[in-house]
């Protein structure tokens, strides 16, 4: 059963838990957060119990304010990214660094991983001086990746194999969000580790999602982001559609907001969307990544979906123009060239 704070009034039970395994706890450790209620308002809560020291991997646009957050409410926060340079800021606020994946998790009791795809997922987590070589009893290991099922069931059976715990935790909303606090975690995996973890869950985000196997975290972000891409690439059509009929396309982004197809994101994207202008929030190859992964997901149930598929082409089109690390709402460019 899909169980989401949002929906409990009250304060949680993992207030009143333990932390599973042998996690140290810092016993002055103390945190103010939010949790939701049904009303989606905020209400502070005292921890006095939590894991000690938390890693995470993977300084991009998501995973360097999930840090920065969890350093601003307090917590003990060891860093490392490929790029070293890229954990400086962190560290100028008071993060430990280490020079690998495996001395992170070594260090630390529970560790996130931000990283791009399947690939760098997966040598982060089991590669040489992987995360896996520094994890064991005791320790969990958190994916907040998007990734495919498949290569989050492998990296939880690298982690299983140490004797630690593993949730893959995948995340909707996007830089902005991040910076917030305001995420949405699609969570799966051990049920232990997602009620320790819960309080790092409600310090980088708005709400949360226990659905229960390893794969279906990733299944559900892969669908959410496949409804996303197609809905973009949509809106693309429908501004360029607008514009050579000779209608204002910022009056359509304005109609639009008004009417039952409005969404946050086209009242965001569109005003930039009209001016060819695309900051990078979310950089469009890794749309057409979760397209692509949303596609084999589709193909592994005999699931048809046309509307995707053609997506997934436009965005690949749009990466072969240069535009892979612009936002993915320059998918609108790869219209413009024909
Ligand atoms: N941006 C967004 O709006 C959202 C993104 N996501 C997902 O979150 C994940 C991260 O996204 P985002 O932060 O935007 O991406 P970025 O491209 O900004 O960051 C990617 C991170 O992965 C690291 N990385 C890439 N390849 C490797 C490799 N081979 N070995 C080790 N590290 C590697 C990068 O290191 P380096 O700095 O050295 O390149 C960087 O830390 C992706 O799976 C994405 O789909 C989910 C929700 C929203
Ligand atoms: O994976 C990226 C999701 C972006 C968003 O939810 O706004």
């Amino acid at each position: 059963m899909a169980i989401c704070s949002s929906f409990c009034p009250q304060i949680p039970s993992y207030f009143k838990q333990k932390p599973i395994g042998s996690f140290p706890t810092r016993p002055l450790f103390s945190l103010s957060f939010k949790v939701l209620s049904s009303q989606a308002s905020s209400v502070s809560a005292k921890a006095d119990e939590l894991p000690g020291r938390i890693g995470f991997l993977g300084m991009g646009i998501m995973g360097s304010p999930m840090a920065q957050n969890l350093l601003k409410a307090g917590c003990d926060v060891t860093v490392w990214n490929r790029t070293k340079s890229k954990c400086d800021p962190l560290i100028s606020l008071g993060a430990e660094y280490k020079p690998s994946p495996e001395e992170v998790a070594a260090s630390c009791d529970v560790t996130f991983a931000m990283l791009a795809d399947p690939e760098s997922a997966l040598d982060v987590a089991c590669g040489k001086h992987g995360a896996a070589s520094g994890m064991g009893p005791g320790k969990g290991y958190v994916d907040v990746s998007t990734v495919d099922g498949p290569t989050s069931k492998l990296i939880s059976r690298h982690m299983k194999a140490t004797g630690a715990s593993f949730l893959e935790a995948p995340v909707s909303g996007s830089k902005k969000p991040a910076e917030d606090g305001q995420l949405i975690f699609l969570t799966a995996g051990d049920k232990s580790l997602y009620d320790t973890v819960a309080p790092f869950l409600d310090i980088m985000g708005k709400s949360r999602f226990y659905l229960g196997d390893v794969g279906n975290g990733a299944a559900m972000k892969l669908v959410v982001n496949m409804i996303m891409g197609s809905m973009m690439a949509s809106f693309s059509e429908g501004i360029l559609l607008s514009e050579k009929v000779g209608l204002d396309p910022n009056v359509l982004v304005e109609v639009v907001s008004q009417g039952a197809i409005s969404a946050p994101m086209y009242s965001l994207k569109g005003p930039s969307m009209t001016k060819s202008v695309y900051p990078t929030a979310f950089p469009l190859k890794h749309q057409q990544k979760d397209l692509r992964l949303a596609l084999g997901l589709a193909e592994s149930v005999s699931q048809s979906t046309p509307i995707a598929a053609a997506a997934n082409e436009l965005y690949k089109v749009a990466k072969s123009h240069g535009l892979s690390d612009q936002d993915f709402s320059a998918v609108i460019e790869a219209l413009k060239a024909n």
